[in-house]
């Protein structure tokens, strides 16, 4: 029998002695509206392949049980994590989370930028608070949030990767989310820009662009069942995503699995995008 070779270039024999090979061993990152859905369950892939957390979410009280369990998750897989309570839209949360990331792990390795909202609403009666609260939150926020991570990457002088949470809603419009859609693609073009502006840093910035994802964020608008249907059987792999689907991309995007990927855009929507008939 041949030995097989293995990742770490052993052999195949032997692999059951192996350490298992973690993707983010002793990074530092950064996630944004990680007390539930997508930037959750990037929490924890995250701890799963070794990174230490800091945990944003938006400060409200309502929230707070549900930080508190994340971070005895992730304790729990043997990685540290620590919280920090602050509006995505405050171009002066990006600063907190990076001295929470400094003071408690050392520094910034991974930023990824999730936190979003989409109240939907019809368009010609948008109210203004609405939609001014949408791109502070969505777009704004992570402006300065990005920039302030990618200040911290640079000093430290080893690069860095940063993900934007943008979404399939960059490419293609929705009638009840005219103030959302442009902020997704807003952040599909920083990612782009960002690219450009931070490579000679050797920070990498790529932006995720899920599809339909199963989570509080559009709970109400999928409680009606003939929408939720017509949405899932427009989905090639026949079902609508879960906060999962979207934790191991983050990873790869964090990882130095995708050292050479920078400016890029990844779907993950089961094939939604490219269904036209
Ligand atoms: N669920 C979906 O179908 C899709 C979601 N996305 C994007 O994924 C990201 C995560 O959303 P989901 O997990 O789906 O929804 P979610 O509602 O479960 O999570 C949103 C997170 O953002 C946080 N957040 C909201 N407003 C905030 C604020 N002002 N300050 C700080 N944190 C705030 C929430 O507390 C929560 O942790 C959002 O940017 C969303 O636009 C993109 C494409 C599809
Ligand atoms: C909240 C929506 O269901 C969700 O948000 C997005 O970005 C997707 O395009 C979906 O419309």
């Amino acid at each position: 029998m041949h030995p097989v070779l293995s990742p770490r270039g052993g052999t195949g024999l032997n692999r059951q002695f192996q350490e298992p090979v973690m993707l983010l061993n002793d990074k530092s990152v950064i996630i944004t509206g990680a007390s539930r859905g997508i930037g959750r369950a990037a929490a924890l892939e995250c701890a799963r392949q070794g990174a230490n957390v800091v945990i944003g979410y938006s400060g409200s009280a309502s929230s707070r049980p549900a930080v508190e369990e994340l971070i005895a998750e992730i304790e729990a897989l043997g990685r540290r994590a620590c919280a920090v309570g602050a509006p995505a839209g405050d171009p002066d949360t990006g600063d907190r989370l990076v001295e929470a990331a400094v003071e408690h792990f050392g520094g910034v390795d991974v930023f990824v930028n999730n936190a979003g909202i989409c109240p939907f609403h019809a368009f010609l009666d948008m109210p203004k608070e609405l939609y001014l609260e949408t791109v502070n939150t969505n777009l704004n926020g992570a402006f300065f949030a990005v920039q302030a991570a990618a200040n911290q990457m640079k000093r430290q002088g080893r690069g860095g990767a940063i993900i934007a949470v943008s979404s399939i809603s960059a490419l293609v419009g929705g009638g009840m989310q005219t103030h959302y859609t442009p902020t997704k693609a807003g952040l599909l073009s920083l990612m782009q820009s960002c690219a450009i502006a931070l490579g000679p840093y050797g920070i990498r910035c790529n932006a995720l662009l899920p599809g339909t994802i199963e989570t509080d964020i559009n709970k109400d608008d999928l409680a009606d069942v003939e929408k939720r249907e017509y949405m899932a059987s427009r989905t090639p792999l026949g079902r609508l995503g879960r906060p999962d689907d979207l934790a191991g991309p983050i990873v790869f995007l964090a990882s130095d699995m995708s050292q050479y990927v920078t400016g890029a855009s990844l779907l993950v929507d089961g094939g939604m995008f490219v269904n036209l008939q």
